[in-house]
């Protein structure tokens, strides 16, 4: 089918493609460098994840030094149509030195901020708060131990400097994302004692003032982990409470929540009490697995979301996911493209027309409408979205993945 023949289909529906194409194109994805070397990072130490989160898998090519992961993300980058950005770790430093966590500095990471500049792409940022033998006990910031606490504030403190250094650097605020790994693998008998404690440390991490034109200060939550089953002290309500009370942002990662829970249908919820949303957007398969996501229900659900309460305006959408049983640039390309697949089939939607049926009680309209649309050409419409963006699609883009990833094959 041709583009004009799908533009017409859509048009039928009052549903305007080349609008859905320009906003698409305005809708920048932050891509998790995690993705590229299974969350190893580039200290000068050996260790695994830790913190309950693993990579699973020995597929060859992990990039195992900066400027490989850099060339990775080049060429997953060239493979997804639009211009997007960087999520990077705090433990992916690029330098000869060898900072503890708590002596971290913006020299450390300025050849990252170089090439983001170079490449035309916004860089956000997280604390690394696991793999650490401060981190070893499973608590952190909320560690009863004032010494342990104190590290990693200051840790959390030098990482919203340099998050905000590159978000002056770049022009455009870079998301700086507290996770932390604390919780208790068997029942606590005190629960309210680390969460005041955890508070508490979050209040001197984020003491100082920042501009917002430079940084955004996030949350995330968590159900529980591998080793922190019985309690997380960042729950879900804890950090929606302190989002909301602190001015924060509240990051939702489509992993952390009860398998049967719709994320999706907490967005709505969220931003009646936030001004701002992160999403982490993962496939949980029956725990928080980290599986590349899929154009799946829940990433639907989420895009429509998205679009339907006019969210986008105001939700950075970052991905975290970490497969290392394939190809890790094509787990990048397949699930950034899924994200945006998911997007703009949620702004070919005819959202005037459904909701006016759903407000008229009218939900058999509803139902006929969401189920037809199903079968428009939205293939079509994405297919002209890369061509338009010189990006490869069908068999050309099954073949480049092939061919670079033969490339990094040989690395040790
Ligand atoms: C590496 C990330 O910080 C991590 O995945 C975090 O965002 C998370 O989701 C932990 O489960
Ligand atoms: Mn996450």
């Amino acid at each position: 089918m041709s583009y004009d023949s799908a533009k017409a289909a859509f048009a039928d529906l009052g549903v305007d493609t080349e609008a859905a194409l320009n906003r698409l194109a305005d809708i920048p994805i932050s891509m998790h460098c995690w993705q590229g070397d299974d969350v190893v990072g580039f200290e000068q130490k050996t260790g695994s994840s830790g913190g309950g989160i693993q990579a699973t898998g020995n597929h060859p090519g992990r990039a195992r030094t900066p400027d490989e992961l850099r060339a990775d993300l080049e060429f997953s980058y060239s493979m997804i149509p639009g211009k997007h950005r960087l999520n990077l770790h705090a433990c992916y430093l690029d330098t000869d030195q060898n900072p503890d966590r708590d002596e971290i500095e913006f020299s450390h990471f300025a050849p990252w901020v170089d090439w983001a500049k170079d490449q035309g792409l916004g860089l956000d940022f997280n604390p690394t708060f696991f793999a650490h033998a401060k981190a070893d006990d499973n608590l952190t910031l909320s560690h009863p131990d004032q010494g342990i606490r104190d590290f990693w504030i200051e840790h959390g403190k030098r990482s919203r400097d340099i998050a905000a250094q590159m978000g002056a650097a770049l022009g455009t605020p870079c998301v700086n994302n507290i996770w932390v790994p604390d919780g208790y693998k068997d029942t606590p008998v005190d629960r309210m004692a680390p969460r005041q404690r955890l508070e508490n440390s979050l209040d001197a991490m984020m003491a100082t003032p920042q501009d917002k034109a430079q940084v955004l200060d996030a949350v995330e939550s968590k159900l529980f982990g591998i080793g922190v089953e019985a309690c997380t002290v960042g729950s879900h309500e804890f950090y929606m409470g302190y989002a909301i009370r602190k001015g924060t942002l509240l990051c939702l990662d489509m992993g952390h929540f009860h398998p049967t829970e719709n994320v999706a249908d907490k967005l709505s919820s969220v931003a009646l009490s936030v001004d701002e949303i992160l999403l982490h957007v993962s496939r949980p398969m029956r725990w928080d697995s980290d599986h590349v996501i899929l154009l799946d229900d829940a990433i639907l659900q989420m895009a429509q979301e998205l679009v339907s309460a006019d969210l986008l305006g105001r939700t950075h959408i970052g991905l975290d996911f970490f497969d290392a049983t394939i190809s890790r640039t094509a787990a990048w390309v397949i699930g950034t493209r899924n994200m945006q697949k998911a997007l703009l089939r949620a702004l070919l939607a005819p959202w005037g027309g459904l909701k006016s049926a759903e407000n008229n009680l009218d939900y058999t309209s509803r139902l006929v409408v969401t189920e037809e649309i199903k079968d428009l050409p939205y293939a079509t419409v994405w297919a002209e979205f890369c061509d338009r963006m010189g990006v490869a699609s069908g068999q050309a883009l099954v073949s480049d993945l092939h061919r670079y990833q033969a490339s990094v094959a040989g690395r040790g």
